[in-house]
C-alpha cells in the first residue's frame, strides 16, 4: 500500500478526508467505538470524534460502531470509511426499524443486524480488540461500562479507553475514584479504564496496554485491598488482572 496521503471524499464533514499518514501499522485491528446518538452542544465533540477516526485510518484500524448514521456515530463511522478503513456497524432489528422512520440516513460500509442488545455487545466484545468510549448518553455509558466490568470479572482482557474530550469525563472519573475511596472498587480495577485527552495519546496508550497485557493476578493478588467496615476488617477487593496507573 502507497505510503502518503489517502483520499476520501465527504463535503458534509468537510476537509478531513486527505489524510496523511505514515507507514505506522496497530496492533488493534478493529477498534470498537462507543459514542453519542447527538453531536453534543458544541463543536468541540464532533472535532475530537473526527480526529478519533484519522487517528484510526493513520494506524490502519478498522471500526466496529453502533450502526446509525446519527450524531457522533455518523461522524466517526464516515471518516473511517472515507480514509479507506473497514467499517461495521452493529445494530438490534428493532432500532433499524425506528431510524428509518425517523428518516435516518443510509450508514456507510457493513451493517450486521442483530436480534437484541445484548446480541450486539456480546458481536461487538468478540469482534472489537479495544474499546473506545467518545461523549455520549446513557447508551455509551451503559456499552462503556459493561466492557469494563467484563475485564474486572476476567471475561476479557482487551483494554478499554476514554477520550476525554473537553473533561467531558472528569465527573464520571471522579466518581469512581469516590467508588475506590469508600471500598467499593479496588484500586487495580479503578486503573481499568484508560483515559486521554486526545486520540493520539489515548491509541498509544491502549496499544501498550496490549504490548504488556497484564496476567491474570493470582488469588489473594498483591492488588487486593483489604477494606474496613466500621473499624472491623472487611472485604477483600480485587481485581483478575492486574493494572499499574
Ligand atoms: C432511536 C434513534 C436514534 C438512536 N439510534 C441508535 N442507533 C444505533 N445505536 C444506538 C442508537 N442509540 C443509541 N445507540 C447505542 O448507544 C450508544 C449511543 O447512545 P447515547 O445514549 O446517545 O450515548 C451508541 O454507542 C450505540 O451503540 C432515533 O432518534
Amino acid at each position: 500500500m502507497d505510503v502518503g496521503m489517502r483520499k476520501g471524499v465527504s463535503a458534509a464533514l468537510g476537509g478531513y478526508s486527505s489524510v496523511p499518514y505514515e507507514n505506522v501499522r496497530s496492533s488493534l485491528k478493529r477498534v470498537c467505538v462507543f459514542c453519542g446518538a447527538y453531536s453534543g452542544a458544541r463543536d468541540i465533540y464532533k472535532d475530537a470524534t473526527i480526529e478519533l477516526g484519522k487517528e484510526l485510518v493513520k494506524r490502519g484500524c478498522n471500526l466496529i460502531y453502533g450502526g446509525a448514521n446519527v450524531g457522533l456515530m455518523g461522524t466517526i463511522s464516515n471518516v473511517v470509511h472515507d480514509g479507506g478503513q473497514k467499517v461495521m456497524g452493529i445494530i438490534p432489528k428493532s432500532l433499524v426499524t425506528i431510524v428509518k422512520k425517523e428518516g435516518g440516513t443510509e450508514p456507510v460500509g457493513e451493517v450486521i443486524e442483530v436480534e437484541d442488545m445484548h446480541q450486539r455487545k456480546a458481536e461487538m466484545e468478540r469482534l472489537a480488540d479495544a474499546f473506545i468510549a467518545l461523549p455520549g448518553g446513557f447508551g455509551t455509558w451503559e456499552e462503556l461500562l459493561e466492557q469494563i466490568t467484563w475485564v474486572q470479572l476476567g471475561i476479557h482482557r482487551k483494554p478499554v479507553g476514554v477520550l476525554n474530550v473537553n473533561g467531558y469525563y472528569d465527573s464520571l472519573l471522579a466518581f469512581l475514584d469516590g467508588a475506590v475511596q469508600e471500598g467499593f472498587m479496588a484500586p487495580s480495577c479503578r486503573s481499568i479504564i484508560v483515559v486521554a485527552a486526545n486520540a493520539h495519546d489515548l491509541m498509544t496508550m491502549l496499544e501498550d496496554r496490549v504490548a504488556h497485557r497484564p496476567r491474570p493476578a493470582p488469588i489473594n493478588c498483591a492488588s487486593a485491598v483489604v477494606c474496613s467496615e466500621n473499624g472491623r476488617p472487611g472485604k477483600r477487593l480485587q481485581c483478575p488482572i492486574r493494572f499499574s496507573k
